[in-house]
This record gives C-alpha cells, sequence and structure tokens, in this order.
C-alpha cells in the first residue's frame, strides 16, 4: 500500500505553527511522513528552539521552508505586507517545492495529501490544481469560522462593507439562536488597530474562505461539546481538539519560535497547591509600558506567588517598576517562554491570566484551569466571551477610562477569581469534556481516526 505523506502548511504565526505541529506529531505516530512548511524566517526560529537531542527525521517530520515573499529585513511585525506577499508569491513557490520533491522521490515518497491552514486557503488550490487530496485546518474557534462563512451574505446584504469590512453601522449579530448576540465591532479584522492591516485582514479573510471550499476534508482544534451550536452551520468541519502534546513524549516537536525556559517546572514543584497566578500572553501582545508597570504593581500587591511569561518583545525593557524584581524575587518566576502546557498541568496553579489566544484557551480549558482574561486583538473578544459567557469559567478584566487595567481592578479579580468556587467547579467539568474527547472512543478522537482512515482510503483508490 501507498505510503501517506502529508505536506503540512501552517499560516507564518506562532499561534499557527503549534497546532499545526501538534496535529503533525500525532500523525507521524500514526504512519504518516510529514514534510511540514514554514516560511524561510521561521524556519531558523523553529529549528533553533528544538531541543538539542531531538531529531525530526526519527520523528518522521521533515522541517523545509519557502520563502513567503517579503524582501530581507522586512519588519516582523509588518502583516499587512505579509498577507498581501503571501498571497502573491508563494502559492507558486508551493507548487515547485511539491514538484521539486515528488520529482525526487519514488511512488512511496511522493506527497499524497495537502492539509493546509485555512488562512493559507490558497493551499487547496494548489493542491487541487496538482490532482493531490487536500485538508483544510482551521486554528481558531468555530465561532469565529462561523463569521467568515457570513461574509459574503454581510457584504450583499450591506452589513459590510465590501473593500475593508467596515461595518456600515453598530448592530447585534447572532448567527445561532444558541449562541450570544455579537456587536459588529467584535468582528476581529476590525480589531487590528490599523487601517491598512485591516483592509489586507478582510482581503486574506474572504480569498481563502473561497479558496477551502474545495478541499477534501475540513478539521479544527476544537472540542464538539464546547461549540455546540455553531456545528450546523460548519458544514463537514471536523473537530479534533484540544489538540495538545503527549505529556510522556519527549521527542513531540513544538513549533515554538522561542526557546522553553523548563527551569520554571521545578520551581512549580515547591509551591502549594494552587496557589500561583500564570500569565501569558501569547506571541503578539504588546503591552504599553504604563500598563506593563501597572500590571507588575498589582502582582507585587497580590501576596501570591506568580509565574510570568514575559516574550522579549512583549514591552519596553525598563518597564518593570524599579526594585520590583528584587522584591518579588522569593516568590515569582518570570521567564521569556513558557512550557505553557506543562506549566497549565501543574497543581500549583490556581489561575491563568491569559491573552484569549485559541491555543492558550483550549490549553487553559484542557488543564482544567479557572482564566482571568485580557484580550489584546482579532478574535481574543470572542474568546473572551466564550470563557466568561457560555462556558462560565473565567473573569473579564475591564479597563479605566484611561485605557489601562489598573492594578486595583488586577488585584480585585485575581481575588474574586480565586474565591469563586463556581468557576473552579465549571473549569473541572470543561477539563472532564475535554479529556473525553481526545481519549480512546471520545469524539475527537474518533475524529482523528477517521480522517486518518478516509486519507487512506483515498489513496488506494485508481
Ligand atoms: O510562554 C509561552 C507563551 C505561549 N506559549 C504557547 O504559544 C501558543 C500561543 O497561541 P495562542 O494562545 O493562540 O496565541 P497567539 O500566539 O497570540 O495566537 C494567534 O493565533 C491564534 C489561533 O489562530 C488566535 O486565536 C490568536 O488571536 C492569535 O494572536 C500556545 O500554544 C501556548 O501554549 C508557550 O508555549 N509559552
Amino acid at each position: 500500500m501507498k505510503k501517506i505523506h502529508a505536506l503540512v502548511l501552517p499560516f507564518p504565526a506562532q499561534g499557527h505553527v503549534i497546532p499545526l505541529m501538534k496535529l503533525s506529531n500525532y500523525l507521524s505516530e500514526h504512519g504518516f511522513k510529514i514534510t511540514f512548511v514554514n516560511t524561510e524566517s521561521n524556519h531558523e526560529t523553529v529549528v533553533a528552539s528544538l531541543p538539542k537531542q531531538s531529531n525530526s527525521k526519527e520523528n518522521g517530520i521533515r522541517l523545509v521552508s519557502i520563502p513567503d515573499g517579503r524582501d530581507p529585513g522586512a519588519g516582523e511585525r509588518d502583516f499587512a505586507h505579509l498577507l498581501d506577499s503571501i498571497s502573491a508569491s508563494m502559492p507558486n513557490y508551493l507548487e515547485v517545492l511539491i514538484r521539486e520533491i515528488n520529482e525526487s522521490s519514488d511512488d512511496d515518497d511522493k506527497i499524497t495529501c495537502v492539509i493546509a491552514d485555512e488562512n493559507m486557503g490558497w493551499a487547496v488550490k494548489v493542491a487541487k490544481k496538482m490532482k493531490i487530496p487536500a485538508a483544510a485546518f482551521w486554528t481558531a474557534s468555530v465561532w469565529l469560522r462561523t463569521v467568515h462563512l457570513h461574509l459574503e451574505q454581510m457584504i450583499e446584504t450591506g452589513i459590510l462593507d465590501s473593500e475593508e469590512g467596515v461595518p456600515t453601522q453598530q448592530q447585534m449579530m447572532q448567527f445561532s439562536p444558541d449562541m450570544p448576540a455579537m456587536n459588529t465591532d467584535m468582528f476581529p479584522w476590525t480589531l487590528t488597530g490599523d487601517s491598512i492591516l485591516q483592509k489586507s485582514f478582510f482581503r486574506s479573510i474572504r480569498s481563502n474562505t473561497q479558496d477551502i471550499k474545495d478541499a477534501d476534508w475540513f478539521l479544527c482544534n476544537s472540542v464538539y461539546e464546547l461549540e455546540k451550536p455553531n456545528f450546523p452551520l460548519n458544514k463537514n468541519l471536523l473537530p479534533v481538539g484540544p489538540l495538545l502534546l503527549a505529556a510522556d513524549q519527549q521527542e513531540q516537536l513544538s513549533g515554538n519560535f522561542l526557546a522553553e525556559d523548563s527551569t520554571c517546572l521545578s520551581w512549580l514543584d515547591q509551591q502549594p497547591a494552587r496557589s500561583v497566578i500564570y500569565l501569558a500572553f501569547g506571541s503578539t501582545t504588546i503591552l504599553n509600558k504604563h500598563q506593563f508597570h501597572e500590571l507588575a504593581l498589582g502582582l507585587e500587591q497580590t501576596s501570591q506567588p506568580f509565574l510570568w511569561a514575559v516574550r522579549p518583545s512583549l514591552t519596553d525593557i525598563d518597564a518593570y517598576p524599579d526594585g520590583f524584581q528584587a522584591r518579588v524575587a522569593n516568590r515569582s518566576r518570570i521567564v521569556g517562554w513558557a512550557p505553557q502546557q506543562k506549566v497549565l498541568a501543574h497543581p500549583s496553579i490556581a489561575c491563568f491570566v491569559a491573552h484569549c489566544g485559541w491555543n492558550s484557551t483550549m490549553e487553559g480549558v484542557a488543564m482544567g484551569v479557572p482564566f482571568l482574561c485580557w484580550p489584546y486583538f482579532v478574535d481574543q473578544f470572542l474568546n473572551q466571551s466564550y470563557i466568561c459567557d457560555v462556558w462560565k469559567v473565567g473573569l473579564r478584566l475591564n479597563k479605566n477610562d484611561g485605557g489601562i487595567i489598573s492594578k486595583e481592578e488586577f488585584i480585585n479579580k485575581v481575588m474574586a477569581l480565586l474565591a469563586d468556587e463556581m468557576i473552579r467547579a465549571r473549569a473541572l467539568e470543561l477539563k472532564d469534556i475535554s479529556k473525553k474527547n481526545v481519549s480512546e472512543g471520545g469524539s475527537s478522537m474518533t475524529n482523528l481516526t477517521n480522517f486518518i482512515e478516509s486519507v487512506k482510503s483515498k489513496l488506494q483508490r485508481p
């Protein structure tokens, strides 16, 4: 029988590379050979942060790269330019890569299936043109995908301007009677804080949503029970989440862009059960100096131990209050990049102060940890609404009139969250639901197994 060789293509951002790498680890352990395609700039960071002993070939995952089409030295955060150059140049680079691999391989080694991030929906078209079966993979909430699937309808009915996706007026939208109504000002592409980016983002969402339509399979990193009302609106979408790194598999690749600082795990071992506040803001959040300073003071004034992931680009290097680190040294750990999944699973963690990126949301839910929500942009406000209003496993932090989450607000909400037994109980219920889904016979696990079988059977057909 022909071996399955999947080419996996994430959107080139941390919150996309990680879940597709988790999926790749799983598939490689179930007989797939994986060629994982990064853009050239991300390739170096992913390879550099691999554990020294890891050998991606042995894992069955080969890391390769293609250009994203931007000039060398383009700004890391110039997302608008990135979105435009991806759609202009990457389809061609991808086609060339697939041809090169197939022409230099024997029959058993040719690419037999493409798994593309839906944010790279054009890759489904490339695969189809080359007569290769394709799966589309959605990395965010199904709720967000529902909104995207309604874009053309909202443009036709005049709710959205077709150029920039700006709502023509503020109004409440409800896509399913069993979901909360959302104000049009929560549409993620309008929450980028930059009109050029908004336009590119909207254009990219529209074309990707069209391009994925011919995919053979649709997968997402979610859990059926958590997003039930959205599935009837997302035909054929199979939830396979929460995707996690296997706790006992040291050899799995993480896809991190920064090296993990695992020294915090032994520090966590020394802390009392359910005592530590864990704070992490994903890969793109930026806190201005004033906000960061205020948060640090708030942390100092709670008497709780805390573990804070402060990536180098989170804030200015001199944003800490004078003497802060020395004053909190005996009850805190600050790391550049935490081994987040292991941290959230640790019994000493009491709560998760999170920016509500979808991966962090899924990981926190899977580990049964209550959330304090600090959304920054795009879909994170929708995810906050899930956490606080739908699942009821967390609390919101509100900004003051100056646009800042004050230290008083932070302290009050941390204390309220730690004392809230209902939230704690509900978080444990969701943990249980998530765990069942990814255990043998659970719906996510069954979907993954069926996907694998379906890919195999497609390859056997002449
Ligand atoms: O110190 C850290 C901080 C984060 N992480 C991991 O990094 C990932 C971060 O992903 P996510 O929580 O989704 O945040 P972003 O990186 O901000 O993700 C982008 O992509 C997501 C998925 O599409 C969107 O939901 C977000 O809004 C978008 O910003 C997660 O797996 C975390 O476990 C670590 O391992 N260590």
